[in-house]
């Protein structure tokens, strides 16, 4: 066995982004199989890594390997997705090259080296960089059309840390204290690769892990002292818990046990509480009446691009459609249990406008409900409601504070 220091990580990586690619398994559901043979965490955590680089800057990578090969490499062919490795360990991680070939080539055991490792040495010599703003796929690019490069720039990187505060109040004294900024209540701001369970009052339940976007939802119901909601579609939580830390009294359903089992745990280390029900949402019938219901509903989540770069290569049309359908079916559901004066927020972490735009729209034809516009002052700074008074948000806005996840969010009240 090749004992090359390293190489697990590359076979672990290798692994991954040919499930994801091959096979169109998320890079998550990939890990468990993949990563398996590897031991220490800092090994499964460059695998990761390697991965993520390689699919976040995928077309450009493979630009580079066309521009010094006489022949191109097959999509699927072995040498490009060692270099593409390669390459990402070079040009992303600073890999210096050396160590690049030291570690890239065995995965070419038995197979072309001399054809990998003329290529890395003729990119190498030739200094090659890659662009600023990392190129989408072909069927990304068609997809989000006039929009596509304003989102690409704020892809090139992995997300900043983004908490989300159990007590509001405290918001400006604990981004002191941790050292980060804030760009709106409740919201902790820290650099990319902050370890988390090192971080102050991680046991004390002060604060949990979620993207500035993904805390918009929730807030968006304001305070809820006195008043019910149902967090239809809850796991792992995080709406749950913005929920119960502003008074709401929440029912959290969700489909799934082994999410859920995550939730009691963020409850449970948060001293935050909230009935928990295991249901399909589309067969159950709730007992009583809610003043509010949140529907975060499952979607493409492409607007989780930054820190799953894995959706630019696996989401298509027959994903979005697929999802389309339910989050209509779970409206129709949710809308028909509200009474007349209830709120809904219906949201996606999506980019597709099938999802977020076009669903709201389909919702407002078919139901009865009055469009509850969101304000600026809603909002966290630099965030506008869009003109139809719902909120757009894509990774390239915020440029300068780290951006933020695409997210779609719009609220109506049951006349
Ligand atoms: C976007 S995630 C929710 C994230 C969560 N709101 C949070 O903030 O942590 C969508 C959730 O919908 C759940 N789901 C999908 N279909 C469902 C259904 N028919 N009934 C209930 N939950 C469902 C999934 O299990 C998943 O946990």
């Amino acid at each position: 066995m090749n004992k090359t220091p390293g190489l697990p990580a590359r076979q672990g990586a290798l692994k991954l982004i040919d499930a994801v690619l091959r096979r169109g398994e998320t890079l998550e559901q990939a890990e468990r199989a993949a990563l398996k043979p590897i031991r220490g965490p800092a090994d499964k955590a460059l695998a990761r890594a390697l991965a993520g680089e390689t699919l976040r800057w995928l077309a450009d990578l493979d630009s580079l390997i066309d521009s010094a090969t006489k022949k191109r490499l097959p999509d699927d062919a072995k040498p490009r997705a060692v270099l593409r490795l390669m390459l990402a360990g070079w040009l992303r991680l600073d890999t210096p090259p050396h160590a690049v070939i030291a570690t890239g080539l065995p995965l070419l055991a038995g197979g072309p080296r001399r054809l990998a490792h003329g290529v890395f040495s003729t990119l190498t010599k030739r200094e090659v960089t890659l662009p600023e703003v990392p190129t989408l796929p072909d069927a990304v690019q068609m997809r989000w059309g006039e929009r596509a490069s304003e989102i690409a720039k704020g892809l090139g990187d992995p997300p900043p840390l983004d908490l989300c505060l159990r007590d509001i109040s405290e918001t400006s004294a604990r981004a002191v204290a941790m050292g980060g900024e804030t760009l709106g209540p409740g919201n902790i701001r820290l650099p990319r690769g902050t370890p988390i369970d090192r971080l102050p009052s991680f046991d004390e339940g002060a604060w949990w892990v979620q993207d500035l976007a993904a805390q918009i939802p929730a807030s968006l119901l304001g305070d809820g002292s006195g008043k019910r909601a149902l967090d239809l579609c809850a796991a792992p939580g995080g709406k749950t818990m913005q929920l119960a830390s502003r008074g709401w009294q929440v029912t959290a359903l969700d489909i799934s046990e082994r999410r859920l089992d995550m939730l009691r745990e963020n409850l449970s280390r948060t001293g935050l509480a909230a009935e928990i029900v295991c249901a399909d949402a589309l067969s159950y019938t709730p007992g009583k009446a809610f003043d509010a219901i949140l529907i975060d509903a499952p979607c493409s989540a492409t607007g989780t691009c930054r820190r799953h770069p894995d959706v630019l290569h696996r989401v298509g049309p027959r994903q979005i459609e697929e999802m389309v359908e339910i989050q209509r079916a779970l409206a129709e559901r949710a809308i028909g249990w509200m009474r007349s004066g209830n709120v809904l927020v219906y949201a996606v972490c999506s980019l597709e406008s099938e999802e977020g735009e076009e669903q709201a729209m389909w919702i407002e034809q078919q139901f009865d409900l009055e469009r509850l516009p969101v304000t600026s002052a809603e909002l966290p700074q630099g965030i506008e409601p869009t003109a139809e008074g719902w909120v757009r948000t894509d990774p390239g806005m915020l440029e300068q504070d780290g951006g933020l996840d695409g997210f779609f969010v719009a609220r109506w009240r049951k006349r």
